[in-house]
């Protein structure tokens, strides 16, 4: 039911559409190679719908938004029926926290008015991420809102959640469907599996099975028995350093040579995998800056032992980028109901006041690109001056020194110079986490905190993290690193190509270094801390401070204060709330201070 139209520019300006992209892009450098089965995949999306508004580079490369990528789908559809080809479309999960439009509601639920967006987009499976367990109304109401409307197609094959009928009686059931199988329009038989990392800070009333346990469930044996003619294996799961390969394995005991394609998420990368020669593994970024794209030579490997030619690539996410592959002009390339979708999420926008300015930021603050600490670092605005300023209004306990810790990953997005609006505030920490804390611990105790957090066998002791994610956390620093191959200094200063900025992917598949679909210059990376602190005061060793940390890092702190010193014995008891403050509401308040 979606139609293309073209228009001309009186049409474009009467509906008050807007040029994008603002600024010249770098087209990609060549086009896709199609095979007989071809998938369109994104993951870890987090609310970014209405793609990358600033200016600072490579921000325009991820200025597409949902409704632009709503009408690339529909145009590749359109190729793939030319092609006599199958085209799917695959999500990974993690669709919210992360902008206004997912978490700026007012009273309502998490992403509840966005996934309505999302889903009317095609989607041919999806599976659940971590983000959508944190909370149990926003699992509900995923379960009762969502998921209905993919047909069977939202894959949870070991997420359940517990409903309760009016009696109150309790009852565990699988989010969505443990796995799907079905016939594409080419008529190949698909099995698909939908499978999440072994999580364990899910809210309760909703169960993760750890992977390893989910391969040895009956209905899993009963689901691959039969072989069809490629398994799709969708998931909230890191291609490399996870589980993949539990799964992997236990459908290759079966069936040694049926193609397996795996679309995984959760660590925000561009990846690749191989786990044979007859199976590929991709992941696709995060919050809507790269779609990703594989393409299978299935029929010439019918019945035959050889590899199968898999190629991958990851598309920057905008119209330029949409246009090159579907050959279509900036008149011809919007389809209905792409428009739609895009100005529904502005008018999403509009409703949630998310233009509301704060102020104005003065320069660029990054998670990344500049070093920790320092004037460019983001954290260092976070935790050396925004929570200090924001958590003394109105606070009693404001007179008695403290440190304060937090998660450097609760912070979540670059700040950029310019305006600073509601949408910002909650694009860079949208968490509503709030700020507790333990009295009169001495300072010379309190200052060993951060250091014996932020010690690898301490940090292993996280509650609600697994030793996957924790090496993942050490190994995406070095992975970006590794891809970072140029000198880190002043590469932003030193170049005056600024526009060529955005992603280098080195992923481990063959031709390493070829899958990004626009060449650019990497961004330069530094890699920060998990935990971060505040200045510890200028006390003596002995005099009593609060030591103020975010609920998320709850009982973590406990057992380090507990080793540290042995005159007390710390329990939850000794914690309270230190401010009614919410973290996502910390930069708005500093910046309506301190930037206007
Ligand atoms: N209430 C919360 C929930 C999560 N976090 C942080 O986010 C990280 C998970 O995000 P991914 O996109 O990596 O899935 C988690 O490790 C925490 O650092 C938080 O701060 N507050």
């Amino acid at each position: 039911g979606d139609h293309l139209y073209a228009r001309d520019d009186h049409v474009q300006e009467y509906m008050g559409i807007r040029e994008q992209p603002r600024v010249p892009l770098r087209p990609p450098h060549r086009p896709l190679i199609w095979g007989d089965l071809n998938i369109i995949h994104t993951t870890d999306t987090h609310g970014w719908l209405l793609g990358h508004q600033k200016l600072s580079w490579a921000e325009p490369y991820y200025s597409g938004d949902l409704g632009d990528f709503s009408s690339f789908v529909t145009h590749m559809k359109r190729i793939a029926i030319e092609k006599d080809v199958d085209l799917l479309l695959i999500d990974s999960g993690d669709l919210h926290d992360g902008t206004g439009l997912s978490d700026g509601y007012h009273g309502g639920v998490d992403a509840h008015e966005s996934n309505k967006f999302v889903g009317r987009l095609p989607y041919d499976l999806m599976t659940i991420g971590n983000h959508e367990l944190y909370v149990y109304a926003d699992t509900y109401d995923m379960y009762t809102n969502f998921i209905p409307h993919l047909g069977g197609r939202y894959l949870t094959s070991n997420v359940n959640i517990t409903i309760f009928d009016s009696d109150g009686k309790s009852e565990s059931v699988p989010v969505g469907n443990r796995y799907a199988k079905f016939t594409t329009r080419k008529g190949r038989r698909i099995t698909s599996l939908g499978v999440i990392f072994n999580f364990t800070g899910n809210v309760a009333n909703t169960t993760v099975q750890t992977v390893h346990d989910m391969v040895n469930e009956q209905w899993f044996v009963e689901a691959i028995a039969e072989e069809p003619d490629a398994f799709v294996l969708i998931g909230h799961m890191p291609v490399s350093y996870d589980s993949w390969p539990t799964v992997f394995n236990a459908v290759r005991a079966v069936h040694p040579l049926t193609p397996i394609l795996i679309f995984g998420g959760h660590t925000h990368i561009r990846d690749c995998q191989q786990y044979d020669g007859r199976s590929m593994g991709i992941e696709s970024g995060r919050y809507m800056e790269t779609i990703g794209w594989m393409s299978a030579d299935l029929d010439a490997a019918k019945g035959k032992h050889d590899n199968i030619t898999f190629t991958r690539r990851y598309l920057d996410q905008n119209r330029v980028t949409y246009e090159y592959h579907t050959h279509t002009s900036k008149y011809a390339f919007d389809t209905i109901n792409g428009r739609s979708i895009t100005y529904g999420l502005q008018e999403l926008a509009a409703r949630y006041d998310l233009s509301y300015l704060y102020g104005t930021a003065p320069q660029d603050y990054t998670l990344s690109q500049n070093p920790y600490p320092s004037n460019g670092s983001l954290l260092s605005l976070f935790i050396d001056h925004a929570v200090p300023y924001a958590l003394a209004i109105n606070n009693t306990r404001d007179s008695i020194p403290n440190i304060i810790i937090i998660n450097s990953w609760a912070l979540r997005s670059d700040l950029f110079k310019g305006s600073f609006t509601r949408n910002d505030q909650l694009t860079v920490m949208q968490y509503k986490d709030t700020f507790l804390y333990i009295a009169n611990v001495a300072s010379g105790i309190a200052s060993q905190i951060l250091p014996a957090l932020n010690n690898p066998p301490a940090m292993k002791q996280k509650r609600d993290e697994t030793e996957d994610e924790l090496s993942r956390k050490t190994r995406d620093g070095a992975w970006l690193e590794e891809i970072d191959d140029r000198p880190g200094v002043d590469r932003r200063e030193a170049t005056s190509d600024k526009w060529t900025f955005g992603y280098v992917t080195k992923d481990s598949c063959p031709n390493a270094g070829h899958a990004d679909d626009t060449l650019h210059t990497a961004l330069p990376y530094y890699p920060a801390p998990y935990y971060i602190g505040s200045n510890p005061p200028n006390v003596t060793a002995d005099t009593p401070v609060d030591v103020v940390f975010l609920n998320y890092l709850g009982e973590e702190i406990i057992p380090i204060l507990n080793r540290l010193q042995k005159n007390k014995k710390y329990t939850m008891d000794d914690v309270s709330l230190y401010s009614p403050m919410l973290t996502s509401d910390v930069l708005g308040l500093y910046a309506q201070a301190k930037w206007n």
